[in-house]
């Protein structure tokens, strides 16, 4: 199973936090995580494997969107700022209306996130 992870910078610490807190999980369930760029890299540094792609402002948010149209990833985790401005919005909102189109499950928080992984 693919989930991919996005955090904006003023949510990245959360997802950091989220991820450790769910590392038995993940590892015991042999997920393979996917990250926008920036997000990714934090991820890594914390101790997880993840596949980084783009940096969202420069095309990750729409590489994930295309992986969730082709049926390759199966689950996202986005957790959005919803108090900052982002000059990618078109490529954001891609992204989550590509996961209802396909009906892929996807958390915008971490307490949507928790559920998700609970009941995998
Ligand atoms: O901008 C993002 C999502 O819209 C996140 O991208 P980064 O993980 O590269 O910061």
């Amino acid at each position: 199973m693919e989930i991919a992870i996005i955090a904006h910078d003023g949510k990245k610490a959360e997802m950091v936090q989220f991820l450790m807190d769910h590392k038995a999980i993940l590892e015991s369930k042999n997920i393979n995580i996917i990250a926008t760029g920036t997000t990714g890299s934090k991820v890594q540094k914390a101790g997880l494997e993840v596949k980084k792609l783009l940096s969202g402002p420069l095309g990750g948010d729409a590489q994930i969107a295309a992986r969730v149209a082709e049926g390759k990833t199966d689950m996202v985790f986005f957790f959005r700022d919803p108090l900052d401005k982002h000059p990618h919005e078109p490529d954001i909102l891609m992204l989550m209306r590509l996961c209802d189109v396909y009906n892929v499950p996807l958390a915008t928080n971490p307490a949507t996130a928790d559920l998700l992984i609970n009941g995998l």
